[in-house]
């Protein structure tokens, strides 16, 4: 149904082809069921009748496959113009089971700003394991250069970064890459969403996804994605998926596979929104640095400009004064909610050094610009005008006129 690849080049602001058309109708036929139902249907049955020992339908026990799993994993696959994608119990399920492709001894370089979350699963699970990682910044491709080791096997990526905003160019990682061969180059697309971007296009290998962020959108699952064009890639992940067994529930695909039917006027609106919101704080006294890669004041917005067709709700901004001040503002907010998420219907913001990044060594959060006055948005879909005159009045009651 996805006409894989079909622009290799996005041109910003353009949707890939047959988006909207896939999200809804891409492994959702009716006719692959007796009954010709037009929603695919919640399968719970955890086991399935065969014909004869070993004889069966393609399906024998949920872990291995489960109806409304592949109905999801298809149409994720035709969104990032892939030929195949998987779905995980979490975002973190799926990390973990692209890094149980490698063995102890290999080395991950990965973005220094990587979610709170993967960095702790690498740092503090998977180097116990004898695995080996290095965190640099991928703005400088001679970081990624002086990084790899001949023990590298995977690349990871994570664009835009969470929570710091920072854009990796992934066409130029994968140049670099592919002059030493045999790395694995996988990108966290979550911030993005397969609607503004198809990192495949640009050399990934795999992508990978919070589900539980854009590509369901209404913050009540918690689910992972992964997808791949490579054979061989997936034959493993696949194996990994269903012997070591992080599958999400038949109602939590069902649920993210409704999710996807709206992603593209979800993202169209998130980037409305999250445009006038970052213009509104940078024209602000009491915001000192605003990083949304959808503005021109983004040091990359170059980069994500020749790799996306557009950016999502997400946006970080510095305010002035200290912590006490950034506590009060947080407690001001009205309408958007003062909770961990993000790419859900409802606006959120957070305090990352205290909330979603406290796993992150202080030391690295320092030198990263995850400091006490740092805040991060997720533009919901409310009216942008309610948003804007929330954080205006927030901002007011933290730092009145003489305090900053
Ligand atoms: C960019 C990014 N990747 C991965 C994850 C992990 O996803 P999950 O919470 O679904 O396990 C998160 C958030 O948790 C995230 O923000
Ligand atoms: N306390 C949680 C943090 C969850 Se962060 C969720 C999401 N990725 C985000 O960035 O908001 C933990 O795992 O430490």
């Amino acid at each position: 149904m996805a006409e894989n690849g079909d622009s290799k080049q996005s041109v910003w602001g353009t949707p890939f082809k047959r988006f909207a058309t896939d999200a809804i109708h891409a492994g959702q036929e009716p006719e692959q069921w007796k009954s010709m139902m037009v929603v695919p249907p919640i399968t719970p049955s955890t086991t399935y009748k065969q014909y004869s020992p070993g004889e069966h339908t393609g399906y024998e026990y949920s872990r291995s496959g489960n109806p409304s799993r592949v109905v999801l994993e298809q149409c994720v696959a035709a969104l990032d113009g892939a030929k195949h994608a998987l779905a995980f119990a979490s975002g973190l399920a799926a990390t973990l089971t692209l890094i149980h492709t490698l063995k102890s001894g290999d080395h991950v370089v990965s973005t220094d700003d990587v979610y709170g979350g993967t960095n702790r699963y690498f740092s503090k699970i998977a180097s116990k394991f004898g695995l080996e990682f290095s965190f640099v910044d991928f703005t400088d491709m001679k970081n990624v250069k002086a990084a790899l080791k001949p023990n590298t096997k995977m690349v990871w990526v994570e664009t835009p970064s969470n929570p710091t905003m920072k854009v990796t160019d992934i066409q130029a990682v994968s140049d670099v890459i592919r002059q030493q061969g045999g790395i694995k180059l996988v990108v966290d697309n979550t911030f993005m969403s397969a609607y503004f971007q198809r990192p495949l296009l640009f050399g990934a290998d795999v992508v990978l996804y919070s589900a539980t962020k854009y590509m369901n959108g209404h913050s009540d699952v918690v689910m992972g994605l992964l997808s791949t064009n490579d054979e061989e890639m997936y034959k493993q992940l696949a194996f990994l998926q269903y012997a070591t067994g992080p599958v999400p529930s038949p109602f939590d695909c069902y649920l993210v596979n409704r999710g996807l039917k709206t992603l593209a006027v979800r993202m169209e609106q998130h980037q409305k929104n999250a445009i006038a919101v970052a213009k509104f704080l940078e024209s602000n006294p009491r915001v000192t640095k605003v990083k949304y890669p959808g503005s021109e004041s983004h040091p990359h917005h170059h980069v994500i400009k020749k790799q996306a067709t557009g950016c999502s709700g997400m946006i970080g901004f510095w305010m002035q004064g200290n912590l006490e001040n950034c506590k009060n503002f947080f407690t001001h907010l009205k309408v958007f909610t003062l909770a961990e998420s993000l790419g859900g219907y409802e606006s959120l913001a957070e305090h990352p050094a205290i909330m979603t990044h406290a796993s992150v060594p202080p030391d690295q959060r320092e030198k990263l610009g995850i400091s006490d006055t740092f805040v991060r948005l997720s533009v919901g879909l409310e009216n942008v005008e309610d948003l804007i005159a929330d954080l205006d009045q927030a901002l007011t009651a933290a730092l009145p006129k003489d305090s900053y």
